[in-house]
């Protein structure tokens, strides 16, 4: 059975009369790098920061690591690394004196070297070892960004819980940071993070959860979301000539591209008719459903969820389906 490192029952928190989460049961498996999605406002950071014992919930169950929050919230503290909400740091010391600092009041030991060689090696992790002895002050969004992750990072944590890690970064810097969760994770760490970007936690996660005025929606492995849409994709050079082979067969067409209803034999059948009738053939492959559509389909073409995860970069792409045009 697969180890859960964070599961809720029944959480709710509520400010005045409105619930920012709303009776939310979360399940983060060992090993997942798993996306909590929703628009701003949805209760995301409500979330993360009832999670890490920063806020209490109205009502409902938390256990992260196997240990009840806020109850044994210190036992867990020094397993996790956690960014919460645009980290802070002192803006007139340097990234390395402000992680110094943090290493300083935390849990972990060791000689002065130890801690400065600590503390180097996570600089150069998130990309910022270069940046000399500059004040924080002087930091781009971006930088700012990767020290907070820089300093989730000084525990060696078993769990990282990251709010909106990649906000404020360009997209080479989205691709950095990208590819730093995924290695940490391959090496045994889990992660949950919370984003706005349905497209960053399509390329990035494993599972997904999406919120929508603060209930769960959906909770998922993504390959399960993404299951296939009973349609394939074919790219040919020639797509004139493969829609009069097709005929009735093609639902969609865009450019070289066309989407077909899948017949028996599948993939195969498909390819074998379309070079026997003389088409030549780029691609072909599963259509699989994309985030998006389930999102939609989900929460509903008008909710905050599905408008914010279309403004905020879901491309259209006609290996998923329900490209729209
Ligand atoms: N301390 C608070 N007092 C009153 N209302 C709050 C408080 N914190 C959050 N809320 C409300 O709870 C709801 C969820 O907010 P939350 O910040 O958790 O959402 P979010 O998904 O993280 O959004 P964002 O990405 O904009 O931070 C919002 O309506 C917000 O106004």
């Amino acid at each position: 059975m697969t180890r859960l490192v964070i599961e809720t029952r029944g959480l709710t928190k509520r400010y005045g009369g409105r619930a920012a989460v709303d009776d939310v049961d979360l399940h983060v498996a060992e090993g997942a790098r798993y996306g909590f999605l929703g628009p701003n406002g949805s209760g995301k950071t409500t979330m993360v920061r009832m999670l890490l014992g920063l806020v209490y919930a109205t009502r409902g169950e938390i256990s992260v690591l196997g240990r009840p929050v806020p109850s044994r919230v210190a036992e867990v503290l020094p397993e996790i690394g956690a960014m919460v909400e645009g980290p802070a740091a002192y803006p007139h010391l340097s990234g390395r004196a402000n992680l110094a600092l943090l290493d300083a009041s935390g849990p972990r030991r060791g000689r002065a070297g130890r801690r400065r060689e600590r503390v180097e090696e996570v600089l150069e992790r998130v990309g910022l070892g270069a940046v000399d002895r500059r004040p924080v002050r002087t930091y781009s969004l971006g930088m700012r960004q990767r020290l907070g992750l820089a300093g989730a990072l000084l525990n060696r944590p078993r769990l990282l819980v990251l709010d909106e890690p990649t906000n404020g970064l360009d997209p080479h810097g989205i691709r950095e940071v990208r590819d730093l969760l995924v290695t940490l994770n391959a090496a045994g760490t889990t992660v949950f993070l919370s984003s706005h970007l349905l497209a960053e936690i399509e390329a990035l996660c494993t599972d997904v959860g999406v919120v929508d005025r603060g209930r769960l929606v959906l909770e998922d492995a993504l390959d399960a979301v993404r299951g296939p849409t009973g349609r394939l994709v074919v790219r040919t050079p020639d797509p004139e000539a493969a829609a009069r082979v097709l005929g009735r067969a093609v639902a969609e067409r865009h450019g070289d591209t066309l989407v077909v209803d899948a017949a028996p034999g599948g993939p195969p059948a498909l390819a074998r008719h379309l070079v026997e009738h003389g088409v030549p053939l780029d691609g072909l492959a599963e259509q699989r459903r994309s985030l998006e559509d389930v999102v939609v389909a989900l929460t509903g073409p008008g909710s905050d969820t599905a408008r914010g995860a279309r403004r905020n970069g879901a491309r259209p792409d006609p290996t998923s389906g329900g490209i729209r045009r």
